[in-house]
């Protein structure tokens, strides 16, 4: 258990899944570290931590009824204003970390797309390990202990663990949500 950690199975319906990745795919991809990404709202940069470099462009329509639906939904305060797709291949993955404190506030809400994973938060004192496996569909959102303490992580490998064995890994896109501060 990850006080704090909040996961909606089956949050986007199969249809909303797949027209929004067709979305995302008709927009242009940088690419940034390993992986590709799509910046929305405002710009990180990954060299400085922080927020600036370049003006991010506005969010789409795509993303502005994301952002819209989890303000709805109690989620947000207000709707969050920033964005980043993230797009895994199998064998890719993102560093344990704490995503930047003083650039987002206190939610953070994922959303995966096309293939699941196994998302790894870890406790920095106890070493508490706990995977959170997040199929297609579902959103994860990040409160207080999660958001502020635990670290999260998801392993560069092609396959995860699985009730039945490994399960391979195809392409992800995640799509998150913050509110830049
Ligand atoms: O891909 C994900 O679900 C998480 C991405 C993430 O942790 C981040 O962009 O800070
Ligand atoms: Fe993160």
């Amino acid at each position: 258990m990850v006080p704090g950690l909040l996961r909606v199975p089956g949050w986007l319906d199969d249809e909303a899944q797949r027209r929004l990745s067709q979305d995302i795919d008709a927009a242009p991809w940088s690419s940034q570290l390993r992986r590709r990404v799509q910046h929305y709202g405002h710009r990180y940069d990954y060299g400085r931590r922080g927020m600036g470099g370049d003006p991010a462009p506005p969010l789409p329509g795509w993303a502005v009824a994301l952002a819209g639906r989890l303000h709805r939904e109690g989620h947000f305060d207000r709707p969050p204003d920033q964005v980043i797709v993230n797009e895994y291949l199998p064998g890719q993955g993102i560093s344990a970390h704490v995503d930047c404190v003083p650039c987002f506030g206190p939610v953070v809400a994922s959303v995966s797309l096309l293939s699941a994973c196994v998302m790894e938060f870890t406790h920095p004192e106890e070493g508490t390990r706990v995977p959170v496996r997040l199929a297609p569909g579902d959103l994860c959102v990040m409160t207080g202990p999660a958001r502020f303490t635990w670290r999260h992580a998801i392993p560069a490998r092609k396959t995860d663990p699985g009730p039945d064995g490994r399960v391979p890994r195809g392409r992800r896109v995640s799509v998150t949500l913050r509110t830049v501060l």
